[in-house]
């Protein structure tokens, strides 16, 4: 049965409602944080392409054996994404805080990684910030105001970035109230899985300018990359379109260098 968002967040918020969950964020960073490192990567003049490591889906199953994990990250890398999404939750999307310890410690993945999960509590930022992340994806929609500003705050505060997600306009003034410097926008409806591309659009123009856009989820090529381009996204957050690819790296390379078209705010 696929598992919609607001069960995923009642399991997160049991999983991490005992100390047991603390010990396992009780453990050390091997590589120094490099504060600002992935908003710097998605902040250039083109569309930056930030690839997705999702071994399965609720929505679609499995998408990527994990023994490919680390060599699909080492081809997005190589092949110009500005930065890679790595799933750390286990029971939906089969990753791991190991896996992304495993993406964002190995030689060959040249780019920042986004630690992503469904945070609940802000020793998962710790946890993220221990796997090695450059960034935590928190959604809006799964935590109150306040626990919102915490996370975005902890993040900071530990020299990670936030990308924080949205999908009403009401979450998106959420968002910047809780000093998002990140806001992603989801195209998917985490309760129906349903896809509309025009949410990227429609929320957008509320968003200023020096505040970076992410487009999230049912982009799948570059006419879906020049789409958002010319609504003035600084980046795109693609995962199954480049893992039902033959080619993954070949998939991330056709979707770079759109330049982000200037729009009125
Ligand atoms: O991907 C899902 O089916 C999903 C289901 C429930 C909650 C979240 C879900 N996805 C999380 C994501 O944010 C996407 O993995 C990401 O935006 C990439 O989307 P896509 O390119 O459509 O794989």
């Amino acid at each position: 049965m696929a598992m919609h968002l607001d069960d995923i967040v009642a399991a997160k918020k049991a999983a991490w409602s005992g100390p047991a969950a603390a010990d396992a964020a009780a453990r050390g960073r091997l590589l120094p944080a490099r504060p600002g490192r992935f908003a710097a990567a998605i902040g250039g003049p083109e569309v930056s392409v930030i690839a997705e490591i999702k071994p399965k889906s609720p929505s679609k199953g499995p998408l990527l054996d994990l023994a490919r994990a680390v060599p699909t990250a080492r081809g997005y890398s190589a092949a110009g994404a500005s930065a890679v999404s790595v799933l750390g939750d286990t029971p939906y999307f089969g990753g791991s805080p190991e896996l992304v310890r495993s993406v964002a410690e190995d030689p060959w993945v040249d780019v920042p990684v986004l630690f992503k999960d469904f945070f609940v509590d802000t020793r998962q930022v710790t946890l993220a910030h221990d796997s090695g992340a450059d960034a935590v994806l928190v959604i809006v929609r799964a935590v109150d105001d306040a626990l919102l500003k915490d996370l975005v705050q902890s993040a900071h505060g530990l020299g990670l970035d936030a990308l924080v997600e949205t999908f009403t306009q009401d979450e998106v003034d959420r968002a910047l109230d809780a000093g998002a410097r990140v806001v992603g926008i989801n195209n998917r409806d985490l309760q129906t899985f349903s896809v509309d591309l025009e949410n990227s659009a429609r929320l957008r123009r509320g968003i200023p300018r020096d505040v970076l856009t992410v487009s999230e989820s049912g982009l799948s090529g570059r006419a879906d990359i020049e789409r958002i381009a010319a609504h003035g996204f600084d980046a795109a957050l693609i995962g199954e379109s480049l893992l039902n690819s033959p080619d993954p790296a070949a998939q991330v390379r056709s979707c770079t260098g759109v330049p982000i078209l200037e729009v009125a705010s």
